[in-house]
């Protein structure tokens, strides 16, 4: 007698034929019986075996997935629970996007000192060297910082963080920045900062309570606007580079979650930020590095010999309009993904009002650093500059009182001051 197994899968075909003889079918009744039937026995065989062949995959998948992500569990819930809290009356629980990198870090403690809550969020990418990311990372640490390692286009990341800490406000400060390496990188732009913001509106849209979203646009929407200071009701649809594309499209979809889903939005246009702690790739940095390592330096210079200007902004400067834009965001209307009623939607500068000029910028880092550089000047490349950024910021200060108080010369002292420490110089020479 046959098992089951046997009956549905045959070992071979031999061996059903064997079993059919005993039953004493007309031969060729049997021929075409035991055709058929073998035919229909491997089809379901092979039916059977993509079945489990697929159930195995999803498993793998899920597996692989669940193994390979950094977050989940008990322990790591009660940590982001802990980094949330809030400490003083009145205070905001804030998901920061993009918490370790140079913004990120600062406005996270800032908050944090405050006692607002704070949960940190950040990929880690390898833009620029991500042991400053992880150093910065352990500097908030210190602070009751915890920064979770996950990416914004991680939807289920996102969802969970939001079942767990029903967040005020969200601070959206990652992004893939600079204006150059868009030509080499055009894809991870749109990764981050269309992509990965879509998936976080989405999460945000569909919390309940629905969070105020502050997030960092940029200088670069004005592109090649001539009209000075670039005020929020200047022209922004000539973008000079894709990074600059890549946020004059965020405005316009924060715009649309704004409108549908009534989400309190606040992009702010940030004017060449620079300071302690700050980001490698950008001029002030790579350049305080080749003077002090003896290399020369690529100094970029305009049309008709036009030096390049930028309206620097220093960090301390920044964070408070951060804060001030988190103070004043207003509430999202909606829940469950509902808008209930319109919602504030917001767009300031936030730069410095006093443009310096390239050669200038150089020449006060040669001070602090007692070091004359060697300069390369040569005619802007044609890869997404622009000759110059000027911001007017009558409506930040009308609406949250934003002042800057820190001029070029005085930021670029600190940030000498904390490279020089940090990078174990002593009076111009490395320590180690
Ligand atoms: O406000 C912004 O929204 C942007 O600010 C910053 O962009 P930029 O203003 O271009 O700053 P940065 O690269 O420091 O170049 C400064 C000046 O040095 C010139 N420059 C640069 C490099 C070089 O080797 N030589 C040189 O002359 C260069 O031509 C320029 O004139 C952020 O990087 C960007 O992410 C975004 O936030």
């Amino acid at each position: 007698m046959p098992t089951l197994d046997e009956e549905l899968f045959p070992s071979t075909p031999g061996k059903f034929k064997i079993e059919q003889r005993s039953y004493g079918i007309n031969r060729q009744f049997y021929r075409f019986f035991a055709s058929t039937s073998t035919m229909f026995l491997w089809a379901l065989f092979l039916i059977a075996l993509t079945v489990s062949y697929l159930s195995f995959q999803s498993f793998v998948d899920s597996g692989t997935r669940y193994l390979s992500a950094s977050w989940g569990g008990l322990q790591w819930e009660k940590q982001v629970r802990t980094s949330a809290e809030i400490t003083r009356s009145g205070g905001m629980s804030v998901l920061v996007t993009g918490a370790s990198g140079f913004v990120g870090t600062h406005v996270s403690l800032a908050l944090k000192r405050r006692g607002d809550g704070v949960v940190g969020l950040d990929n880690f990418n390898n833009y620029y060297d991500p042991s400053l990311k992880k150093a910065r990372k352990a500097l908030v640490n210190r602070h009751g910082v915890f920064v979770i390692e996950g990416d914004i286009n991680d939807a289920r990341l996102l969802d969970k963080l939001f079942d767990i800490v029903a967040f005020t406000h969200v601070m959206h400060l990652a992004a893939q920045a600079g204006v150059r390496y868009a030509m080499e990188n055009p894809h991870s732009y749109v990764h981050s900062n269309i992509a990965g913001l879509v998936t976080l509106l989405e999460a945000c849209k569909s919390a309940n309570p629905q969070p105020s979203i502050v997030w960092a646009s940029s200088s670069s929407v004005y592109g090649l606007n001539e009209k000075v200071p670039f005020s929020e009701l200047d022209r922004t649809d000539q973008p000079a580079s894709l990074y600059a594309a890549t946020k004059k499209a965020g405005e316009e979809i924060t715009h649309t979650y704004n409108h549908i889903y009534g989400l309190s939005i606040t992009g702010l246009r940030f004017f060449t930020v620079y300071g302690p702690w700050g980001r490698p790739d950008m001029a002030y940095f790579s350049f305080t590095r080749n003077i002090l390592q003896g290399k020369p330096i690529t100094v970029y210079r305009g049309k008709n010999e036009v030096d390049l200007a930028r309206d620097f902004t220093y960090i301390d400067d920044i964070v408070k309009g951060c804060l001030g834009s988190l103070d004043t965001s207003g509430k999202s209307t909606g829940s469950g993904g509902k808008k209930k009623g319109s919602a504030p939607y917001r767009i300031f500068n936030l730069g410095n009002t006093s443009p310096v000029t390239v050669p200038a910028l150089v020449n006060i880092l040669e001070e602090h650093l007692k070091t004359e550089a060697k300069k390369n000047i040569v005619d802007m490349p044609g890869n997404g500059d622009v000759p110059f950024t000027h911001a007017n910021i009558s409506s930040a200060r009308i609406e949250f009182g934003y002042k800057p108080t820190t001029d070029l010369r005085t930021g670029l002292k600190k940030f000498v001051r904390w490279y020089l420490s940090y990078y174990g110089y002593e009076h111009g020479t490395p320590v180690n």
